[in-house]
Formats: C-alpha cells, structure tokens, sequence
C-alpha cells in the first residue's frame, strides 16, 4: 500500500516523499526581490518531498501585492538562486509558482500606476496587500482593471514563456503555472470574471483557450516534465465564480491530459476555507475530475490541498484518492512538518498575526523539534 511517506516521481522530478509545502505568500521580499531571510526560511523547510515557492509574479504588470518576489528582474533572479541553492545543499526539491494576478491588483504597483490587466474590465471585490511610506502593511480594495485587448494576449503568453526559462536558469527544479484563486489565467476560465465576445470569451473552450496557450508555450520552452499547473474548481477567492464549474473544468483537465506534466494542483472547495464549498447547482465531483483526466490520457501526478489534516492525508495517499498532499499553514509554523507526520508528534500553532509582512518573527523562528525543550 502506498504511503505518504514514500518516494515518487514526478515528470522529470524524483521526490523522497509525498509531502509538498503549499505556496504561501508571505511579503516578506521588498523591491520584489528574494532575500537572505527567504533563503533560511525554505532550506529550513527543504525536508518537504516538494517545496512550492509563494506566488511569484511573472512581470510587474502581473504583481498584485507589496514585497512578493517577482521573477522578472536581475537581482530577483539571483536572489532566487541563493534560495534554490539552499533547498538543494539541505537536500530538497523547490518549483516555483508562476503568477500573474490579473484584475487583483492596485494601481500603485502597476507599471506607471496604470490600470490592472483582465479578460474583463469588472472589478473583483477583493482585497490587495500595500506597504504604506512608513513600512507599514495594510489590505487595500482592489483596483478597477482594463480589458485586454485581444493583440495583447500573445504577448503575456511570452512573458509565461520567458519567465519559465528563467526559473530554470534561477535553479528550480520545475514550475508551477498559478491557473487558481481567482487570478489571470482562472479569470478568464471563470464566467463571472470573463465577459469577453471574442475567441477568448463566451464557450468553456473560448475561456480556457488562454490557459492551453500559456501551458503550451512553457512545456515547448521547459518541456513537460517540469511544468506543473495549479487549479481551482469552486473556490470564490477573489471573486472567482462560475455557476457550471464541472464542465469546465472537465474540459481544463482534458486539455491538460495532452502532455506528460508534472502534477496537477487541485484545491479542494473554498481556499483556506470550507473543503465542501459550492459554485453552482450541486457539489463539485473531484473523483470524476481525476478520472476525466485520466480517461484523456493524463499521467501526471494528482496533488491535493485543502483541509488536510494528518490523518486525512495518509488517508488520501493509501486508498489512491491522491499522489501528493500540500500543506499550507502546518508549513508555516512547523518547518520539520515531514517529521512531525511521520511520527504523529505535536505541532506548532501558526501565528496568523505575523502571516503577512514583517521579518523573522512568525517566519523563521518556529522551533524545529530537536529545539523544543
Ligand atoms: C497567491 C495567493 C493565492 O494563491 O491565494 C495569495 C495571495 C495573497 C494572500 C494569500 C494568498
């Protein structure tokens, strides 16, 4: 019986364990680039099968929060490989999750305090994360965005592309395409944020043609076997909202069958919220996705997240309901998780108060069991 503790491969990937820290963003990257501080906090994680870095956006046109580290500069790039350096001595493996936010965004951090970039101009009612003059951080309401011409998709795609390369040059050993929570990619996927009357609205295959053209073009610069994609059926973050997800998302998975990714992401109901949560008529069927896509063709691992706790987990592993189980909060406030799962000790209470923003406290100073007195 497979366990969560034992080794797997993953495309290109050998990992040592089924066990993947889930992308957390964190604020903690002034000017956008990856620090000394970042470093310590994902080697000090890097006993993870997987490691998957925070939301990592692709331009400044896809930045939507204060002090994320982008994937777009020199000196981003390099603090990138000193993270990715780290986690490789201490023996892990780290992706990093590409992210453009679309519509999430705030005027202030877009490229000449222009407008935010969507399929659509509807403004999400959401929040973004801004660091005020004094260094103080704070949830602003989002911007109202501009639509995309039709002329500009290409070029955003390119940006994927050209970002793709880079993480791998930046030392990662693959990446992760963020197509979830309500951000670019899943705002044209979903009909409440995509009102568009040309080949990139209306349909299910209209609205997932965006997603296929940014897969495409990375898996033809990275190859398959290092592209990983995350998903999100029915969660409302951000705004999302579709009133038939299943199709829908039938379809992103058929379509994704088409190559050797991999693993795919899938959040399970609301993110950080109710694993039960549902868009539409009736509850979202994760069993019938998985099997959609695997009677497409589709091989690439099925990673879960959402809710899990240790029991459920090993659960999930064992009856083969998935490959992979990522992590989230348990990450943040217990650097050693894989330990602490594997031997059913205590675990560290996070500190919500210190999520967002700040240094060390809340970051890196969780003790690892052998510093528990
Ligand atoms: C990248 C995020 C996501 O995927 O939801 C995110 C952004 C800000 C706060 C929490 C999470």
């Amino acid at each position: 019986m497979t366990s969560l503790f034992d080794p797997l491969t993953i495309g290109d990937i050998q990992l040592k364990n089924r066990i993947v820290m889930a992308p957390l963003t964190r604020n903690r990257s002034p000017g956008a680039v990856p620090n000394t501080l970042n470093a310590a906090y994902y080697e000090q994680r890097a006993s993870a099968g997987l490691i998957i870095t925070e939301g990592t956006p692709i331009t400044q046109q896809g930045q939507g929060y204060a002090d994320v580290p982008g994937l777009y500069t020199p000196e981003a790039l390099a603090g990138w490989k000193q993270v990715t350096d780290g986690v490789h001595r201490a023996g892990g493996k780290i992706v990093v999750q590409m992210w453009h936010v679309g519509r999430v965004s705030h005027d202030s951090l877009q490229p000449n305090g222009g407008k935010p970039v969507a399929p659509s101009a509807v403004t999400a009612k959401s929040k973004t994360y801004l660091v005020n003059a004094d260094g103080s951080g704070a949830f602003a309401e989002t911007s109202e965005p501009r639509a995309l011409e039709r002329d500009e998709l290409a070029g955003i795609v390119e940006d994927y592309r050209h970002a793709a390369r880079a993480a791998i040059d930046a030392g990662f050993d693959g990446i992760e395409i963020h197509a979830a929570n309500g951000y670019l990619i899943d705002q044209f996927l979903r009909g409440g944020s995509n009102k568009r009357t040309d080949d990139y609205g209306g349909s299910i295959e209209n609205r997932a043609r965006f997603l296929f053209e940014v897969v495409d073009a990375i898996v033809a610069e990275i190859g398959a076997g290092r592209t990983a994609i995350r998903i999100s059926p029915v969660t409302p973050a951000n705004d999302a909202f579709d009133a038939n997800p299943q199709p829908l998302f039938t379809h992103v998975v058929e379509g994704l069958a088409r190559h050797a990714l991999a693993y795919i992401h899938v959040i399970e109901g609301a993110t950080g919220g109710a694993r039960d949560h549902q868009q539409g008529d009736t509850p979202f069927d994760y069993a019938a996705l998985r099997a959609a896509y695997a009677a497409a063709g589709g091989k690439a691992a099925w990673m879960v997240n959402n809710g899990y706790n240790r029991e459920l987990a090993i659960e999930a592993v064992e009856d083969g309901k998935a490959d992979l189980v990522a992590f989230g909060k348990l990450f943040i406030s217990n650097p050693d998780l894989v330990e602490r799962l594997k031997n059913d000790t205590v675990m560290n209470a996070p500190d919500v108060g210190t999520f967002y923003g700040g240094g060390a406290k809340g970051y890196t100073d969780y003790p690892a069991l052998e510093n528990v007195a």
